[in-house]
Order: structure tokens, then C-alpha cells, then sequence
């Protein structure tokens, strides 16, 4: 049996982070962990308690309440918080507003890191992992790591679509922007590729050559070692 395999996929929102992890993960019988849906849980509890998600002290003092369980099914991700799924309104624009503030509070992200590496060292074959900071942080032993990149305009187009034209797509261009700002700018593990991270740009690729490309770096690295 050969050793677990360790995939740490990072990037802003929309360079296909999410849709490329699960089908690297489908496709290598490897586990899927999709920690920005963390994120948004512990979000969507502090915002459905009443907690000022602007007041960095409230939210540390409440971050050791909620129970957040992820799947690691790539067949079948989900979240529950405290028992009830929460797949559907951790995507609500009021998290996604909300999320980069939670994110930022340290008490919050040394208890997710907690949570991820726990669920990496559980996964039997291995896992792949995507993230803002899993390179750098989470995992950095990870055996391969990706840097996912791609345009702005094809970011936002990718995210209005998923919105189904509920946000213009100079809206939503213009909320990403000032989510990988607030995300790049925090002073604990912020966005950031790692030194050791392959960057593949997405604007000009197919989701099916992205997948590709990461299967192919992780056969290399496997024959490598
Ligand atoms: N290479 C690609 N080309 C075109 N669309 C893509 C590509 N990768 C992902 N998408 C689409 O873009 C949207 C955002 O992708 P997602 O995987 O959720 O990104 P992220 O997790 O980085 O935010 C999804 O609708 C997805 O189907
Ligand atoms: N490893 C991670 C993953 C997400 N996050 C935070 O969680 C938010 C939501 O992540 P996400 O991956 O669901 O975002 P999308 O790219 O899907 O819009 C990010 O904007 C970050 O603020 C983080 O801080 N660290």
C-alpha cells in the first residue's frame, strides 16, 4: 500500500478550486475537503445567533460553540452545524460577505486548522484539500500543492453564472475583489501560494484540462518518491 497521497489546492474565489478538487479527488479515490465551506458554517452560526460578525472579540469568545461536521465524500460533500445541513445557506450573499471577517479572527482559523488536519490524517488513501491556505498552513507537507489562478472577468463570469443573474457581473466582480483583498491582506495565514506551489492559470482552460493537469502532477510526484 503506498502512502497517503496529500493534494493541497489553493486560490481565490471562482479559478475552479472546489469543481477540481472533488473530480481529482473522484478520480483518484482519494477524500475531498472543501475548508472555505468551514469557513462559511462557522459564519452562517455566528450571523444566526445574533454575534456582531465586525467585533473580532465576540466572535473568538463563540467560536468553540458550534459543531461543524464536513463530508469528505467527494460523491457527496455536505455540512451540518450542530446536526442541521447547512450546505444551502453557507452559499447566501450574506455569508459570502460576512465570511472574509469571520476568517480572519485567529481563535477561529486554530480551530478549523484543527478540524482539517484531523480529517486529513483520518482520510484511508489520502486526501485532496482546497483552500486559501493549505499550501502555507494547513498541510505543509502536502505532497503536491496547486496554485489556482485565473482572470477577474472570467472569475466573475464563472460566480454570476452559479448565481443564476442574481448579482450583475460587475457586482459580483467587485465583491470578489473585495474578498481576495480582505483575504490577502489578514495577518494570520492569509491567501497565499506557497513557495513549493505549481501555479495553473484556468481563464483559457477547461475544467476537464485544469483536472488534467493536477492528475498528472500528482502521478509525477507519486513515481518521484
Ligand atoms: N476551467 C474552468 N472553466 C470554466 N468554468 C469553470 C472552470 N473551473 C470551474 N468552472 C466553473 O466556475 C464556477 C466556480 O468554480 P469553483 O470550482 O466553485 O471555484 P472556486 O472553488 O475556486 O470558487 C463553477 O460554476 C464551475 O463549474
Ligand atoms: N482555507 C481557507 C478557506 C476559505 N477561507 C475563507 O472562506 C471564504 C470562503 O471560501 P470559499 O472557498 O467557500 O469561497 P469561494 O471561492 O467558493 O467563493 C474565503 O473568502 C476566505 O475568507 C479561508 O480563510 N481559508
Amino acid at each position: 500500500m503506498s502512502n497517503p497521497v496529500i493534494v493541497a489546492i489553493d486560490g481565490p474565489s471562482g479559478t475552479g478550486k472546489s469543481s477540481t478538487s472533488r473530480a481529482v479527488a473522484t478520480r483518484l479515490g482519494l477524500s475531498y475537503l472543501d475548508t472555505g465551506a468551514q469557513y462559511r458554517a462557522i459564519t452562517w452560526w455566528m450571523l444566526s445567533n445574533g454575534v456582531d460578525v465586525t467585533d473580532a472579540a465576540a466572535v473568538a469568545d463563540q467560536t468553540g460553540k458550534p459543531a461543524i461536521v464536513a463530508s469528505t465524500d467527494p460523491a457527496a460533500p455536505g455540512i451540518t452545524v450542530d446536526g442541521v445541513d447547512a450546505s444551502g445557506p453557507i452559499r447566501s450573499q450574506e455569508v459570502t460577505a460576512a465570511v472574509s471577517a469571520v476568517s480572519a479572527v485567529p481563535e477561529v482559523r486554530a480551530r478549523m486548522v484543527e478540524i482539517q488536519r484531523a480529517a486529513a490524517a483520518a482520510a484511508p488513501a489520502g486526501i485532496v484539500v482546497e483552500g486559501r491556505d493549505i499550501g502555507t498552513t494547513v498541510l505543509p507537507d502536502a505532497t503536491v500543492k496547486v496554485f489556482l489562478t485565473a482572470s477577474a472577468e472570467a472569475r466573475a463570469a464563472r460566480r454570476s453564472g452559479e448565481l443564476g443573474g442574481t448579482q450583475s457581473v460587475a457586482d459580483t466582480q467587485a465583491a470578489l475583489i473585495r474578498r481576495d483583498a480582505a483575504d490577502s491582506g489578514r495577518k494570520t495565514s492569509p491567501l497565499a501560494k506557497a513557495d513549493d506551489a505549481i501555479e495553473v492559470d484556468t481563464t483559457e482552460l477547461t475544467l476537464e484540462q485544469v483536472v488534467d493537469r493536477v492528475v498528472e502532477l500528482v502521478a509525477q510526484r507519486r513515481a518521484a518518491r
